[in-house]
């Protein structure tokens, strides 16, 4: 198989363990629920494969970001499958100081992320992971945050974008890129 079939394979594998769950967590929300992709096997592969095949389009990096707590669930076994280092963006209150902080609205409410200053060298090239692009709101305040930690970010990838939200309009001048939309 090429490279292009294995990844449609993948996509479509992904994409049949993503449920779909009306009015979660509030009213008018259709959660999309990637806890299936994690509990299977295979399906948790191809996710972290399509992952690298979809980040190889940013180029070289130093370091994976990924927001808590399922930016950590996918982006931390990326980093491992492509061998550099992971940066775990905190909700607030779980990391010590010194922390640079900053608070977002998101499609469900409102929250606070966290990185440690200090902890990354000025100028590492950065990709950005979460499973889900929605309103943008937490793609958004973690650029923020990693370019306030002094990481040059080179783009953000996503498991799946909900289009219709419109995130990445929140994140013009960066390189976006999904699994599946
Ligand atoms: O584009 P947005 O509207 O900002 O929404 C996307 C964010 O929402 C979810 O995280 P959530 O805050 O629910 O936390 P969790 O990862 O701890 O479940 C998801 O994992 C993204 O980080
Ligand atoms: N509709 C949605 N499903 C899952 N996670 C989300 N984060 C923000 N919006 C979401």
């Amino acid at each position: 198989m090429t490279d292009s079939s294995n990844l449609a394979s993948d996509r479509e594998l992904v994409r049949s363990l993503i449920r779909d769950v009306p009015d979660f967590p509030s009213p008018g929300v259709v959660f999309r629920d990637v806890a299936g992709v994690l509990g299977d096997g295979a399906g948790f592969q191809a996710a972290i494969r399509g992952l690298a095949t979809v980040a190889s389009q940013l180029g070289e990096f130093d370091l994976v970001a990924g927001m808590e707590a399922r930016g950590f669930m996918f982006g931390a076994p990326l980093a491992t499958l492509l061998g550099v280092g992971f940066v775990p963006v905190r909700k607030a209150g779980k990391l010590p100081p010194p922390v640079l902080g900053a608070t977002y609205e998101l499609e469900y409410g409102s929250a606070t992320l966290e990185v440690r200053d200090g902890t990354i060298p000025d100028g590492a090239k950065v990709l950005v992971l979460d499973d889900i692009l929605a309103t943008g709101g937490t793609a958004a305040a973690g650029v923020d945050l990693l370019h306030r930690a002094g990481a040059d970010v080179v783009g953000l990838v996503f498991l799946l974008e909900i289009e219709a939200l419109a995130g990445r309009d929140r994140l013009v001048g960066h390189e976006v890129h999904a699994l599946l939309t």
